[in-house]
C-alpha cells in the first residue's frame, strides 16, 4: 500500500502495482531458486549470527554449481583466462606455452586485443570456427556451417531466444510448446513469461524415465483441440531425471516431429555427463543426418549443446557461456533471428573465450594435455561413483525409491508422503512435497528442490538433489535425508 506523506496530501498511486505490472511475468515460478532457497539463504545468515540450529551447516543440494560444491577447476582455462583478462602475464615464464598461444589467438580474434571489447552478435568468428570443427568430431564428421552456429549467454539465452522466434497466436490459435514433466523449469518460466501454452508429456517413471511416442501422441491430440503445437522440446540427457534416451527414441522423435510439422529443440547441455554402463549419449543432429535426406533436408531442429555450466563437465557457470546450432530454418527467419540476438549486443565475451577452450581442450603433445586429460578423468570418475551411490542409498530407505542417475547431475527420487502430512501441507496451503522440504531444511540444513516444481504426475511426490557435492560430504547427506524421512514416516504414519 502507498504510504501517505506526512504533511497529509495524498499520495500518488505508483505506475507500476501488481494489478498494473505485466500479467505474463507474474505467473512466472522457477523453483530452483524459490522460496526453499530464500530460506536457506536465511537460515546461513542466522548461522552465521550465531542463532542455535539443530545443524552447523546448510548444505545446497538444490543446484548443480559444481565450484560451489568445492569441484576442483580446471588449470587450463584459468590460465588463458587469466592470460586474456591481464595480457601483461604472456610475459610470464610460470604459465605453460600452449595456455599463452591459446590467450594470443582468443585476443587477436577479440576487437581492441581485449575482452573488454563487445564481439559481434552472433559470437567471435574463430570461435565459432572451433565450434563447428568440435560439433563436426562430435558427430562423426556431418558437416557443421559455422554460420549456424550462434554463440550465447548460456544456454537459458538460447533456448528463450528460439521460444521468441516460434511464440504467437491468440486464443485457439495460440503457440503450444510440448515439454516434458518433469521439466527443467527454464521451459515453464519461459512459456508463461511468453504467454505460450505449455504442453506437458509424461516421462515413465516405471522405464527409468524413458519417452514414449504414444504419449507425445496423446499430449498433441488434446493439444491440438486449443491451441497450436509448434515446438517439441527434449532435455536429453534428463534434467531433473538423470535419463539418457536410447538412439531409437531420438529416432522415433524426429520421425513423430516431422509427421507432426514440428520445431524440434534438443537441450544436450548433459551430452558429457554419461555414467551408467550400456547407455551412451546420441545427439539429435547425428541421429537427423543418419536418417537420411528425408529428415536431414527438412526437420527443423535447434540444438543446445556443451554449455559453461554442465554438459562440459567443467563447471563454468558463472561465466554464462554456450551455444546453438540451427538447422534446416528458414532464410527469412534466420535473418529475424540474427536481428534479435544483435539486440542484446553480444553474450560475455569471456564466456565466449572459455567456450572456445571447451570445445578446443589442449591436445596430445602440447605442454597442458597430460593434466587437462587427468583433471577432467577425476572429474568423471567421481560423478559417475557418486551417481551410483546416490541411486544405491536412496534405493535402501523404505519410502524412497529412486531411478538409476545415468547421466545428468541429479537425482529425482519418488518419496511416500502420508495421508496426514499430505493433510497438514494442504491446511497450510503448500504443495505437500515443498512441505517435505521445508521441514527437511529446517531441521537438516539440507536445501533440495520439492518435485512439484518440475512438475510430476498427481499423487506422486519427488525431490531433486545434485550429486555434486565432494564424495564424503555426499555420503553425510544421503545419510542424513534418510534419517529424516524415517523420523517423517513415524511422525505422520
Ligand atoms: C537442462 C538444462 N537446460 C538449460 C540449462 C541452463 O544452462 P545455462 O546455465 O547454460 O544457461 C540448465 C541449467 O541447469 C539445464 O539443466
Amino acid at each position: 500500500m502507498s504510504k501517505m506523506p506526512e504533511n497529509g496530501a495524498s499520495a500518488r498511486a505508483k505506475v507500476l502495482t501488481l494489478d498494473t505490472m505485466n500479467p505474463a511475468v507474474k505467473k512466472v515460478e522457477y523453483a530452483v531458486r524459490g522460496p526453499i532457497v530464500q530460506r536457506a539463504v536465511e537460515l546461513e545468515r542466522e548461522l552465521s549470527e550465531g542463532i542455535k540450529k539443530p545443524f552447523t551447516e546448510v548444505i545446497k543440494a538444490n543446484i548443480g554449481d559444481a565450484h560451489a560444491m568445492g569441484q576442483q577447476p580446471i588449470t587450463f582455462f584459468r590460465q588463458v583466462l587469466a592470460l586474456c583478462s591481464y595480457p601483461e602475464l604472456l610475459n610470464d615464464s610460470t604459465f605453460p606455452e600452449d595456455a599463452k598461444s591459446r590467450a594470443r589467438r582468443i585476443l587477436q580474434s577479440c576487437g581492441g586485443n581485449s575482452m573488454g571489447s563487445y564481439s559481434a552478435s552472433q559470437g567471435i568468428d574463430a570461435v565459432r570456427q572451433d565450434v563447428a570443427r568440435y560439433i563436426e568430431r562430435r558427430d562423426g564428421g556431418g558437416p557443421c556451417d559455422p554460420d549456424d552456429v550462434y554463440l550465447t549467454t548460456g544456454a537459458s539465452d538460447g533456448i528463450v531466444t528460439m521460444l521468441k522466434l516460434l511464440v504467437c497466436g491468440k486464443g485457439a490459435t495460440r503457440t503450444g510448446v510440448m515439454i516434458s514433466i518433469p521439466q527443467y523449469p527454464l521451459y515453464s518460466a519461459a512459456l508463461a513469461e511468453l504467454d505460450a501454452v505449455q504442453i506437458n508429456y509424461y516421462l515413465n517413471e516405471e522405464k527409468c524415465w524413458s519417452l514414449d511416442i504414444s504419449e507425445l501422441q496423446r499430449a498433441l491430440d488434446e493439444a491440438r483441440r486449443h491451441c497450436n503445437p509448434r515446438a517439441l522440446c527434449i532435455i536429453n540427457p534428463g534434467n531433473p531425471t538423470g535419463q539418457v534416451q536410447s538412439r531409437q527414441c531420438i529416432e522415433d522423435v524426429i520421425r513423430f516431429a516431422a509427421q507432426e510439422r514440428l520445431f524440434l529443440m534438443a537441450d544436450e547441455v548433459y551430452q558429457d555427463n554419461v555414467y551408467a554402463d550400456g547407455c551412451r549419449f546420441h545427439s539429435f543432429k547425428k541421429v537427423l543426418f543418419e536418417m537420411g535426406p528425408e529428415y536431414s533436408d527438412t526437420v527443423e531442429l535447434a540444438f543446445f549443446p556443451l554449455h559453461l555450466q554442465i554438459g562440459s563437465l567443467y563447471f563454468l557457470c558463472g561465466f554464462r557461456g554456450g551455444y546453438m546450432e540451427i538447422i534446416n530454418m528458414d532464410e527469412e527467419v534466420r535473418a529475424q533471428l540474427s536481428k534479435l540476438v544483435s539486440v542484446r549486443l553480444c553474450p560475455p565475451v569471456p564466456g565466449q573465450a572459455l567456450m572456445d577452450l571447451v570445445v578446443n581442450p589442449p591436445q596430445p603433445g602440447e605442454p597442458s594435455h597430460e593434466k587437462f586429460i587427468k583433471e577432467r578423468t577425476a572429474t568423471i570418475s567421481a560423478l559417475a561413483e557418486k551417481a551410483k551411490l546416490t541411486e544405491q542409498v536412496l534405493n535402501t530407505v523404505q519410502g524412497i525409491s529412486c531411478n538409476p542417475v545415468q547421466g545428468a547431475m541429479y537425482s529425482f527420487p519418488r518419496i511416500t508422503i502420508p495421508e496426514k502430512a499430505v493433510k497438514e501441507a494442504t491446511d497450510k496451503g503448500q504443495q505437500p512435497d515443498m512441505f517435505y522440504c521445508m521441514k527437511m531444511l529446517e531441521e537438516t540444513g539440507i536445501c533440495l528442490v520439492p518435485g512439484s516444481g518440475f512438475g510430476q504426475r498427481d499423487g506422486t511426490y519427488h525431490f531433486r538433489m545434485t550429486i555434486l557435492p565432494p564424495k564424503d560430504k555426499l555420503t553425510t547427506l544421503l545419510n542424513k535425508v534418510k534419517e529424516f524421512h524415517q523420523k517423517f514416516l513415524q511422525q505422520y504414519s
